[in-house]
């Protein structure tokens, strides 16, 4: 977890200033949220990214983790988890972090985003096969709000095995991640704080 100390360029350490002071009520009253997101190939972690520059942007306080390294959300009042869906699934990482953290996270406001090829036509049907991807997840944590995002495939980039799984399925190659409607729906979970 990242820890903020105050101490001068020539490394004295400072008495608490201001800074110290407003930074930790503005927390208490903003809440802090915490991004945490599996990805295979980085275009998921970078809309995570993407995410916490936005809330950021806002004056709000955002951390941004990959799945795998977090181990304890207790001083998050809102916790989004995102991942790419391969084969109709969260990855590993994602829902591991889900058990890992379950008792914490079910007394929480907790948010999730899936991204996948799919999505790059937005239908309901879509929208509903990338909401079962979070399988076990999903059912025990109830999320307060849900965003399904179109990704991105780079043929040239993926493993042997993958580029086979996704010539047979015929998947397109692009980025199709839509930032604005990224943003629009990071901006909504301001409302969750
Ligand atoms: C082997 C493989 C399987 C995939 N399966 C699905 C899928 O079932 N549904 C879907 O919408 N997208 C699927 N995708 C697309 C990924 O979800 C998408 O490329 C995502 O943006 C990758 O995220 P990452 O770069 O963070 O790993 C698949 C991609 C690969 C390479």
């Amino acid at each position: 977890m990242p820890c903020q100390s105050y101490s001068s360029s020539s490394g004295e350490n400072l008495r608490p200033n201001i800074y110290s002071v407003i930074n930790p009520i503005e927390e208490i009253m903003n809440g802090r949220i915490l991004i945490a997101c599996a990805t295979k190939y980085g275009s998921t972690y970078k809309i995570a990214e993407f995410m916490g520059d936005e809330l950021k942007k806002t004056g709000l306080s955002a951390d941004v983790y990959a799945a795998e390294d977090v181990n304890d959300v207790s001083a998050y009042n809102l916790i989004v988890i995102g991942s790419p869906v391969y084969a109709g699934k969260w990855l590993p990482d994602a829902t591991n972090m889900v058990q890992r953290n379950l008792a914490v996270l079910k007394g929480k406001r907790v948010a999730f985003f899936t991204a996948g090829i799919s999505m790059k036509d937005d239908t309901p049907e879509n929208r509903e096969k990338l909401k079962e991807a979070s399988g076990e997840a999903g059912r025990e944590i109830n999320p307060v709000s849900e965003g399904f995002f179109a990704g991105k495939i780079t043929y040239r980039e993926l493993s042997f095995l993958h580029k086979i799984m996704i010539k047979a399925v015929k998947a397109p190659e692009g980025d199709f991640r839509d930032w604005k409607k990224i943003r629009e729906w990071t901006l909504s979970l301001a409302e969750y704080l």
